[in-house]
């Protein structure tokens, strides 16, 4: 055989198609807020072992004998409180962040969006961009702050797929963007016109970043010292309020291991019983609202606040696809392409 007889593998593009694939990767979410579907979700999330670092021996039994009995009903009800018409906010912002990158890089950049856990699935969409003439692809999980069972476990999905082929897409991977000037300026632009526009002037800001175990800490995982860096630029870079003051907490404690401290719901008790009677919560840590920050904070805060004493309790909204969020993941994205567009 010739090299002019050779033919390409069924896996890849075509020869010299030169496009460039951009693939914006968030968690994930069930497909409908029923206890069923919170299952499926929770069993491919929980059994993730960059999310839950217990030998599967011992976990398995746990997760499906005691969690996935029991949690699903609950987590249910939960979403069932923040589901919309679109479907999970979540999806429809995450895809709505997709839609929005697009149009701002044009038709050089073939835009995409996946999922960690469910669908569209990471494996799914590297495979349509492939066939779409992509031969080189950026996969851009949409964490500021690096962890394993974020980052990490994006990057060894999207392994698993290049491991199947013959002919692979080069790859790059954004960087983590902790402290990138453009995202704190974002979020510092975004969080101001939201405070702006409350009706009361809070003493506290509070930042709730997701929580991890203690241990991923001790073990090198640099996600909460990303989080105290985002939260202590975020501070530098706001223009000083009258009487507002910058706290941190870690939200979702989940099991019986200790989980990084301080939590956000008892931060909420402490400061209302030290008297703080205005509060504003932001979670500077999640690219676009869900579960976490639409029900956790805006409805189990609240009501635990004002259970403590406090009075006004303002939820803000995350980065989403609004104007500064879009302007820095576009800036963000740029750079990882040049040399590519
Ligand atoms: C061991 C458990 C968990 C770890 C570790 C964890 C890390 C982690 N998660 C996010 C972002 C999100 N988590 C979300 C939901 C969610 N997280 C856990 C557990 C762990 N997360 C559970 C069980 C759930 C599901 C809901 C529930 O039953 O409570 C979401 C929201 C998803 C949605 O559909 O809206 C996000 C986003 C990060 C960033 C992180 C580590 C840094
Ligand atoms: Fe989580
Ligand atoms: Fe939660």
């Amino acid at each position: 055989m010739t090299w002019q007889d050779q033919r390409l593998p069924s896996d890849h593009p075509p020869v010299n198609s030169g496009k460039v694939g951009v693939l914006v990767i968030n968690l994930g979410t069930p497909e409908a807020p029923t206890t069923q579907s919170v299952k499926t979700y929770l069993a491919e999330f929980l059994s993730d072992r960059r999310v839950v670092e217990i030998p599967p021996i011992a976990w398995q039994p746990i997760l499906r004998g005691i969690i996935l009995n029991t949690r699903p009903k609950k987590s249910a009800a939960a979403y069932k409180k923040v589901w919309t018409e679109e479907g999970s906010p979540l999806e429809y912002i995450t895809r709505g962040q997709a839609e929005r990158l697009q149009e701002r890089l044009g038709d050089a950049v073939n835009v995409s969006w996946a999922m960690r856990y469910g669908k569209p699935s990471i494996p799914d969409e590297i495979q349509k961009l492939m066939d779409s003439g992509c031969d080189r692809i950026l996969l851009a999980p949409l964490y500021p702050q690096y962890s394993g069972a974020t980052t990490a476990t994006v990057i060894d999905k999207a392994a698993e797929k290049l491991k199947e082929m013959r002919w692979q897409a080069s790859l790059r991977t954004l960087p983590p963007y902790h402290d990138d000037p453009a995202y704190i300026d974002a979020l510092s632009k975004d969080l101001t016109a939201q405070l702006d526009a409350l009706d009361f002037d809070p003493e506290v800001l509070l930042l709730s970043f997701h929580g991890m175990p203690q241990r991923t800490l001790d073990l090198g995982d640099p996600y909460h010292c990303h989080c105290r860096k985002t939260a202590r630029l975020l501070e530098e870079r706001m223009t000083p309020r009258k009487s507002m003051r910058f706290e941190t907490s870690f939200q979702s404690r989940f099991g019986n291991a200790k989980w990084l401290e301080p939590a956000t719901d008892d931060t909420l008790e402490r400061l209302a019983g030290e008297g703080v009677k205005n509060i504003a919560i932001a979670a500077p840590g999640f690219s676009a609202d869900c579960l976490e920050t639409l029900e956790e904070l805006a409805l189990e805060g609240k009501e635990q606040f004002e259970e403590a004493g406090g009075e006004n309790f303002a939820a803000l909204s995350c980065l989403n696809t609004g104007t500064p969020g879009m302007d820095m993941l576009e800036h963000i994205i740029r750079r990882e392409l040049s040399g590519w567009t």
